[in-house]
């Protein structure tokens, strides 16, 4: 097995008065696709904003490649490789595709051999180079965010739950474009509620229920053992699928 790019040990994150992570453990390896499974309001959109110092943890360590990151500003895991997704994608509708990407490149103008390379993971984002990307499908959007966090090459990248109302023909499409990133070993931490993304990418998994990861271990193991699933991930699994 790799080692850990990024370790969450007994992470416990409060809201105002709710008490929300309850001592999160989590091991993300270096190199592989760690998906992050659990039901609605498990806690993992709270993970990820915990790790990003979005939400302060009130107890426990999270170390990035060796480095203890628990009081880490934002920008600064930015500036460190860590790149994030979020839930609501975070591009500005306003401004178009080249904007966007233009904003996302911190270290100056974008490499072009690197945009031609997004480009042909997302053929829309060429063809709409210069269209506001408030007109752009759901699907495109998902695409601009993703091409937007790795318009320059990340550490890590961290997503949240990418195929969230997306058509099935969009997902294959995703799904594509990640095995791509995945080549280039790229590590990244996922979070998803369509299981059969989760499947189709994830090398490890960990499982959250009420604020915990309730099991840890590889993709292929719980792919392949319903009583886990049902178990594990029970009606969020059936909903979703
Ligand atoms: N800003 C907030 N204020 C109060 N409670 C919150 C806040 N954000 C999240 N929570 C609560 O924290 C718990 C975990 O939420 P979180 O979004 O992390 O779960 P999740 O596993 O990502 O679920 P989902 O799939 O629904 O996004 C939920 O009970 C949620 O209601």
């Amino acid at each position: 097995m790799s080692d850990a790019l990024l370790t969450l040990a007994g992470v416990h994150t409060h809201i105002g008065q709710y008490h929300i992570l309850q001592g999160v453990d989590l091991v993300v390896p270096r190199g592989g696709l760690t998906m992050l499974l659990g039901r609605n309001g498990a806690g993992k959109t709270t993970t990820l904003r915990t790790i990003m110092g979005l939400w302060q943890a009130s107890q426990g360590q999270i170390t990035f490649d060796g480095r203890d990151i628990t009081r880490a500003h934002t920008a600064d895991l930015a500036a460190s490789g860590i790149a994030y997704v979020p839930e609501d994608m975070g591009i500005f509708a306003g401004l178009t595709v080249r904007e966007n990407m233009v904003l996302a490149a911190r270290s100056g103008p974008m490499d072009q051999k690197r945009l031609a390379w997004i480009y042909e993971l997302f053929p829309a984002l060429e063809k709409f180079w210069n269209w506001p990307a408030g007109n752009l499908s759901g699907g495109q959007k998902q695409m601009l965010a993703i091409a937007r966090a790795i318009v320059e090459p990340r550490e890590l990248l961290i997503v949240d739950e990418p195929s969230k109302g997306l058509a099935p023909a969009i997902i294959g499409h995703l799904i594509q474009a990640f095995r791509e990133l995945k080549s280039t070993h790229t590590t990244i931490l996922m979070v998803e509620q369509n299981f059969s993304m989760a499947t189709a990418l994830g090398d490890t998994v960990a499982v959250m229920d009420d604020g915990r990861v309730v099991h840890a271990g590889s993709m292929h193991e719980l792919a392949h053992d319903g009583d886990l699933q049902r178990r594990l991930l029970g009606l969020s699994l059936d909903a979703h699928q």
